[in-house]
């Protein structure tokens, strides 16, 4: 077990809109399934207006609790101590509630951002607008709180009957922080679980997302992502990965199959002699709350799992420290990641969000 941490030392002060927003060598690392951490990312007089704007909206009562469906809240009991709150603005970031200039500025500056990633990730659609599409939002962890290991998105096919009811879907996740001078002993650290650098490194094809089809897993040590195309010529679906540049898709599947409700176990699916080196990115083990059907219909994407874990079997851990002004960015599909818990005294405060793509395909409503 290797343990890597990326502790984003606290104020050296850079330009604000200093263009590009990100590197080239960040846009690879997201590319490849990695994490790209920009500390000083956000100018200072943002980070002060957001933070104070943040701490308004909550005193006038404006967060609300998320991860949990309706009835988790009642049944299990939300407990503002234990759990993560978020700040949407009832109609959107845009809502004219706190300080709405300050909160302008910030969507003018990720909407150029946005606009990069489109670009240089090839993922065209990243760079429309729309009201329904990308969100943008507060979130909050009183000292106590924390978030369970989760992915911020799941192939549509997976999530069960809502799967295909959105047009759009989550394509990169954004993180900003809000917190001066805040401290590895206090807790909340956003750990990522990437795969290994070599694995990283050696990656050739983009995570993620696969002319529309959405990645499931892993082969070959966790160097070639594994996607899954539920639309073949076949009716049924198809589990591949892309070769020799982009060029051509290998099938893993044995035959075309219908993908089972959750709990799925997709290596049932693979030709034999690849299955052991087949890694699902989402499991019933790693991802209890998605895995159970009737939590991920209720919920926003089916995406929090509830439990903490340990991830003593994870090859890679990645801690961040969420000191203000840092910027962190990674691919929503392909990214296993939860919060620790906050031991410090105070709140933990951040802007995030998600970037949005065109599902390819989406049913009329
Ligand atoms: O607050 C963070 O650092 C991460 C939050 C998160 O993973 C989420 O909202 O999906
Ligand atoms: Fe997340």
């Amino acid at each position: 077990l290797s343990s890597n941490t990326a502790a984003a030392t606290t104020t050296t002060t850079t330009n604000s809109c200093s263009s590009p927003l990100i590197s080239t060598e960040d846009i690879q690392k997201i590319s490849q399934g990695g994490v790209a951490i920009i500390p000083n990312w956000l100018p200072p007089h943002l980070i002060t207006a957001m933070h104070d704007d943040a701490q308004q909206l909550f005193q006038d009562g404006q967060f609300r609790p998320d991860g949990l469906t309706n009835t988790a809240i009642k049944e299990q009991g939300f407990s503002k101590k234990a759990d993560r709150q978020t700040f949407r603005g009832g109609a959107g970031w845009d809502s004219d509630i706190g300080d709405l200039k300050t909160r302008q500025e910030f969507a003018d500056r990720m909407k150029e951002l946005r606009i990069q990633l489109a670009q240089s990730l090839n993922r065209p659609t990243l760079a429309e607008d729309g009201t329904l599409k990308h969100e943008m939002t507060y979130n909050w962890y009183e000292p106590g709180a924390k978030l369970g290991r989760h992915l911020d998105e799941h192939h549509e096919e997976t999530k069960g009957p809502t799967g295909w009811m959105t047009p759009t879907r989550r394509s990169v996740t954004w993180l900003v922080y809000l917190n001066e001078g805040w401290t590895k002993e206090e807790g909340g650290a956003l750990r990522c679980l990437p795969r290994s650098d070599a694995s990283i490194q050696k990656n050739t094809v983009q995570v993620g997302c696969h002319e529309g089809n959405l990645q499931v897993g892993w082969i070959n040590d966790g160097v070639d992502p594994v996607f899954l195309d539920v639309f073949r010529e076949s009716g049924g679906a198809a589990l591949y990965q892309v070769n020799n540049n982009n060029a051509e898709r290998e099938i893993l599947s044995v035959r075309d199959f219908d993908v089972p409700a959750q709990p799925i176990d997709f290596s049932k699916f693979l030709k034999e002699d690849i299955r052991e080196s087949f890694a699902q990115i989402s499991t019933s083990r790693l991802d209890p709350r998605f895995a159970n059907k009737d939590a991920a219909a209720n919920n926003n994407n089916g995406a929090i799992a509830q439990h903490d874990f340990e991830c003593s079997d994870e090859p890679t851990i990645l801690d961040v420290t969420p000191v203000a002004g840092t910027l962190v960015v990674f691919d929503s599909v392909s990214l296993p990641h939860l919060v620790r818990e906050v031991t410090g005294k105070r709140q933990r405060i951040a802007a995030t969000g998600w970037f949005h793509e065109d599902s390819q395909f989406s049913i009329e409503m």
